[in-house]
This record gives C-alpha cells, structure tokens and sequence, in this order.
C-alpha cells in the first residue's frame, strides 16, 4: 500500500491508526471522513483508515452509514488502539483558566465526566478532529481555550499538558478498520489469528421472530457475534437494517452454511468485509513512528 487516507490534520487518533496499519504508507489527511472514503472511491489513494468504534462512545455512525449507503470499500483489516486524551493549552495561557474546551465530539464524549466536573460553566465546543482543535489553538493564543487531544498532537502544534488521562474509563480504545479496493493489506506484525467478517443483513418485513430466526442460524451452529447494531434504512420509521460482527473468517467451516440459511429466510446479505483484527494495549507507546 502506498497511500492512506485518514481524517487529518496531523496528529489525530486516525493518523496513529494509519501508522499503525502501515509504517510504509504515506499518509493523507482528509478533512472529514467523508472526503476520507470518497479519496478511496476515487482512487486518489489505495486505502483509508477509520474509525469504528470507541469503547465509552459507540459507534462512529459516519463511518457505518457511509459504508452502507454511500460506497462498496471492502474492510480489509482492523485495528483496536489505545485512546489516551489529555487537556492541552496554549503555552501563553498555563496560568489562565481556559473559556471554553474544544474538540472532536467523540473526544469531548469520552471525557464527560471529567468536563462536567473541571468545567460545567464553559462552553464545550465542536471540531472536525481533536488535531484540527489543536491546530487551531496554537495558531491564536487569544482564543484561550483547551483542547481534548492526544500527546502527539500537543508535541506537533506546540501546546502544553494541564492535565493527563482525563478520559472516564480507563479502557479506552478506538476500532479502526482499513478499507482498501486495491488489495491493500495491514502491516504482517500486527496480523493475528483472529478473524472477523462483517455482514449487513435487511430483513424481508416486519415480522415477529424474524431477528431471532437471523441469530439463530448463527447460535446452533455456536459461531460467535462479537456485535450486533440496528442502524435506520433512512425510508422510514421502523425501518432498520443489522451491522453485525462475526468473530469468525467468511469462508470458515460453519459460516457460508449459516448465510445460506439466512438467505433462504428471504433476507439480503452483504458482505462489508472478512479480515484480520488486532488490539494494541494500552501499555504500548502509540508515537513510535513520528
Ligand atoms: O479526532 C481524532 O483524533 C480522530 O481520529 C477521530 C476520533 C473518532 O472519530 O472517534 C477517533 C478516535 C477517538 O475516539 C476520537 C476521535
């Protein structure tokens, strides 16, 4: 793979994710995810890498929706990484405290406790990404507000640490996957046995039983679903199709059979990706390639 798309600017969680995917790759900050996928699509890159899934915060409905409804980039490889928020300031104001806190919404999400306590009266403002947020408090000191980012982004645009590890659980960890139409490929020392395939799966109505009869074709055969999601059709109230996680590769023994089975139940199934997952723990330095 030699190019990779992520939501940039330099130093958000993505570009971690996409060095972590490839040490080789040169990275493409994009400004949101949207331009992100669209890049793939056009093949301006070979792949994209973003995220999922974050432990306290959920799912990153973007990155689903995009994928169901807007483009065909199969998922080929998967990440979890570690995600550590510090507050950051600019070096001018240590000594003032800050008007408002500014970042990703996931970002500010995963640190509510914190922010509730340390800064119930300011203002929580939006960014397109914890880096932008940064970015863009370095460059005017006058704005005196803290960012919620990580310590590359704090090293990158020169901003101080007040405060450390301010996210509510200690487990914080990002799912990122890396879409590629051209046969890109995680780095091999991250590549582990544990396999996953992602479906999407429309039911045929509205009936009742039908999301049990789906499970079950999974449950007697014991194969394993790490996750399960009911996201909207977009064509009306009530209507909702499945994002669901198989622990398990597309073409293990028991899998076809049990999509066959689904099938012959009048649903439509399709195949986001089968793919190779990876953790990185938390006691692992994440900067290592900048
Ligand atoms: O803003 C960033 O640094 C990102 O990479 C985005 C993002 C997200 O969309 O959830 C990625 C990981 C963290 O969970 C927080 C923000």
């Amino acid at each position: 793979m030699n190019k990779v798309a992520y939501l940039g600017p330099e130093g958000t969680f993505s570009e971690l994710a996409a060095a972590a995917f490839s040490t080789t790759a040169a990275r493409f900050p994009y400004r949101d995810i949207a331009s992100c996928l669209r890049a793939l699509a056009n093949e301006e890159v070979d792949a994209a890498a973003v995220p999922l899934e974050n432990t306290i915060e959920g799912s990153v409905n973007i990155t689903l929706d995009q994928l169901v409804h807007r483009h065909n980039l199969p998922i080929v490889g998967e990440v979890a990484i570690p995600i550590a928020q510090h507050l950051l300031v600019h070096p001018d104001n240590v000594d003032e405290r800050p008007e408002a806190v500014y970042s990703h919404p996931h970002a500010l999400a995963q640190c509510h406790d914190y922010l509730t306590e340390q800064f119930a009266d300011s203002e929580w403002l939006h960014a397109s990404s914890t880096a932008k947020a940064a970015q863009e408090i370095a460059a005017d000191p006058g704005l005196k507000q803290a960012v919620v980012a990580n310590r590359l982004a704090a090293k990158k645009y020169g901003l101080t640490i007040a405060a450390e590890n301010i996210h509510d659980f200690a487990n914080n960890h990002t799912r990122f996957v890396l879409l590629s139409t051209k046969g890109a490929h995680m780095e091999p020392s991250l590549e582990t046995s544990r396999k996953k395939t992602t479906i999407v799966v429309t039911l045929p109505s509205d009936y009742s039983g039908a999301l049990h009869q789906v499970l079950s074709a999974f449950a007697w055969r014991k194969i394993n679903l790490s996750k399960i999601e009911s996201r909207p059709m977009k064509t009306g109230i009530g209507h909702y199709f499945f994002i669901i996680d198989i622990d398990h590769a597309y073409d293990d023994v028991l899998v076809p059979g049990a999509l066959e089975e689904i099938k012959a139940l009048g649903c439509e199934i399709r195949l986001l990706g089968s793919y190779p997952s990876a953790v990185i723990e938390a006691n692992k330095e994440m900067e290592f390639t900048f």
